[in-house]
């Protein structure tokens, strides 16, 4: 007899009801990241300190910000640590209190020691829209590509990523999907290729710089990338490695934990690989540098990421050291 939504709820572990819980919270993002589309007016402002290369932020960022770290906090009884992207400034009205069965289902495979974690052990890392530059195109006179447009929740336990969701509100033009991934225990929403007929890796489209392009240059010539791909946001580019691309690489320190997170989660459930570009695994400690200094490097199930660390030149990693751990708040 198949249990109703209810009960499985019911007999679920914290970690299965946090993740299950976020799907249908990064849904209910996407619904207002289409709202404020929708009106056309983004509100666009510029983040990034006066010379700095330029970092935007929509109204879709800010309320998607606040209508998940909300909704989070209301369902777990503010038992939650949760660093986001944004300040949670932008007020919006619905709360969302529903939470996918498919991720419940993933109950009965989840490790014994997942389903020992309590809420004070998790740091929740929130990109409540990854991909702003290409959501906010129009306003660069540009069309924007809203199928690389992701809503990131990423869960971290003993500071590594072992649960992510990845919801892409404009997957298929206005349909949208989300995919979910738990370490160990499995990955929902997408059918994972690990076949590769040529070797494509995916980099940053936006924030490219001379180490980026160095890294990338090297890659080519040790054989390891036969095309370039450059997309935005990491959490397009992570999916991109489980439907087909090889590689995603990224030698600089501008991607954030937030970024990283839920897409190392999901890829890593998945069977891939993501570490810094010396190899490095990237800690997701609450007292932890938020910007990824030690850059990204993310391969696909089944491909050989040493061979990728390997071919990355010393003078690249020697560039983007290890991020520190702190103690006081940044
Ligand atoms: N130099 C930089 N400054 C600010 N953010 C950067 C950055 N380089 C990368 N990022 C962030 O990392 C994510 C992926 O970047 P890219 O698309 O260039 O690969 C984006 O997240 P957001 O869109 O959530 O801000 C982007 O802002
Ligand atoms: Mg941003
Ligand atoms: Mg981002
Ligand atoms: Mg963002």
């Amino acid at each position: 007899m198949s249990l109703t939504a209810d009960e499985m709820w019911a007999r679920s572990s914290f970690l299965t009801r946090l993740v299950a819980s976020s799907a249908t919270i990064s849904e209910a993002a996407g619904d207002i990241i289409k709202a404020v589309m929708t009106d056309g007016d983004l509100k666009v402002i510029n983040k990034s300190a006066v010379g700095q290369p330029i970092d935007v932020q929509t109204e879709a960022d800010r309320a998607a910000q606040y209508i998940i770290e909300k909704s989070l906090q209301l369902k777990f009884d503010n038992k939650l640590t949760i660093i986001g992207e944004e300040e949670v400034t932008s007020e919006v009205e619905r709360r969302e209190s529903g939470f996918s069965t498919d991720v419940l289902a993933l109950e009965d495979r989840l490790p014994a020691e997942f389903k020992a974690i309590k809420p004070e052990d998790v740091v929740v890392w929130v990109d409540p829209l990854d991909g702003t530059s290409e959501f906010a195109a129009k306003s660069r006179g540009r069309e924007p590509k809203l199928n690389q447009v992701t809503v990131l929740i990423g869960i971290a336990y003993k500071n590594r990523a072992i649960a992510g969701v990845v919801h892409q509100p404009y997957y298929n033009g206005t349909e949208s999907r989300t995919v979910v991934g738990i370490v160990n225990t499995g990955v929902i929403g997408l059918n994972v290729i690990s076949q590769f007929d040529e070797k494509v890796v995916v980099t940053t489209a936006s924030h490219s710089t001379d180490a980026v392009k160095k890294a990338i240059e090297a890659l080519e010539k040790a054989n390891l990338a036969d095309r370039i791909e450059k997309v935005s946001g990491a959490g397009f580019k992570v999916l991109k490695c489980l439907e087909g691309a090889t590689a995603y690489v990224f030698a600089s320190h501008g991607c954030k934990k937030w970024d990283t997170c839920a897409p190392e989660a999901l890829l890593v459930a998945a069977g891939g690989t993501l570490t810094d570009i010396s190899g490095r695994p990237i800690t997701y400690a609450a007292n932890v540098q938020h910007p990824n200094t030690g850059g990204v490097l993310a391969t696909a199930p089944t491909v050989n990421h040493d061979s990728y660390v390997n071919a990355i030149p010393d003078d690249v990693k020697a560039f983007l050291p290890e991020t520190p751990v702190v103690t006081s708040k940044q």
